[in-house]
């Protein structure tokens, strides 16, 4: 998929992966929409980025992805200003052990509120164009991180949407691929303040370090991945892995187990 003229929408863009993903989205041709619940962060980078990509190539949106109301403003006036949606990017997430409901509400119900926001205007069947929608999990979506049990069951539950998500397109003719992007440890804002993150299970903090000491990835090898989940149409249902020291899609087994 060539991004030249394509519309893209990013969540969370405001800082950290979403901001990476929208600068790898312009330089690759296409328009962006930047919904962020940060005012102040989003309209900054939405002026940095008219400057370098033109002023007709950016939009900066408020928008909780906890809202309904939001999101579907935020869609209608994406398709009203770039004349249809064909990339969607669910990134806006949040880590508080604390707050479990609110991760829960962002991490997952965004996903799934903003998954199908878009389809009313990207699914072929209702005369939408297709494209392709991107929600990134984590490497918490196929594994264990013990002090974030909640975050843990959020991106497995990404993970498992989108994929279910993925075989419901194709098999309804939608025209839209949907893949998930998991990664691991990130050097973003969200690895700020851990102990006050882990909330019940701050006494893991050092595992967690353990974990992190394997290695820390930057939000640009993010972006790159994500640039090829989006552009490579052979992509769909897919859970691109990336690290420190690897980039693989998980291979899931093809049939459910079925006991003996
Ligand atoms: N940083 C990391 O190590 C990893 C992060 N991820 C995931 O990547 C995604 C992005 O995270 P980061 O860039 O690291 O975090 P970040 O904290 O640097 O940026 C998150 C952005 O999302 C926005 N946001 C948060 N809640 C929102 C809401 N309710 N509505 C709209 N916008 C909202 C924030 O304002 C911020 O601009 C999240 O889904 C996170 O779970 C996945 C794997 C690793
Ligand atoms: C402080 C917590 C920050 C959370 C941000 C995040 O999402 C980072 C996750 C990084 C690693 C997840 C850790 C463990 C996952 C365990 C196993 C994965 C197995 C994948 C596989 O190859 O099968």
């Amino acid at each position: 998929m060539a991004l030249s003229g394509k519309s893209a929408v990013v969540t969370g863009a405001a800082m950290g992966i979403g901001k990476a993903m929208s600068e790898i989205l312009l330089q690759n041709g296409a328009k962006v929409v930047l919904l962020d619940m940060n005012e102040a962060a989003g309209k900054s980078l939405q002026e940095a980025l008219s400057k370098q990509y033109g002023q007709d190539r950016t939009l900066f949106l408020i928008c909780n992805v906890e809202s309904e109301e939001q999101m579907k403003a935020a869609f209608q006036k994406t398709v009203e200003t770039f004349g249809g949606i064909d990339i969607l990017c669910n990134n806006a997430g949040m880590l508080n052990e604390s707050e479990w409901e609110k991760t829960v509400s962002v991490n997952l119900l965004g996903v799934i509120r903003g998954t199908y926001v878009a389809l009313q205007h990207m699914n072929k069947l209702t005369g939408g164009r297709g494209g392709v929608i991107v929600n990134t999990a984590s490497l918490a979506g196929l594994g264990p991180l013990p002090s974030c049990p909640v975050y843990t069951a959020t991106k497995h539950a990404v993970v498992g949407f989108t994929r279910a998500m993925a075989g419901a397109s194709a098999a309804s003719g939608y025209g839209i691929r949907f893949n998930a992007l998991c990664p691991g440890f990130v050097q973003t804002d969200l690895l700020s303040n851990i102990l006050a993150r882990l909330g019940p299970f701050s006494h893991l903090e050092a595992l967690t370090q353990t974990f992190m000491d394997k290695g820390v990835i930057n939000t640009s090898d993010v972006a790159k991945c994500l640039l090829e989940l989006v552009t490579d149409e052979t992509k769909n249902g897919e859970a691109l892995i990336v690290k420190s020291d690897l980039k693989m899609y998980m291979p899931f087994p093809t049939e459910p187990k079925t006991p003996k």
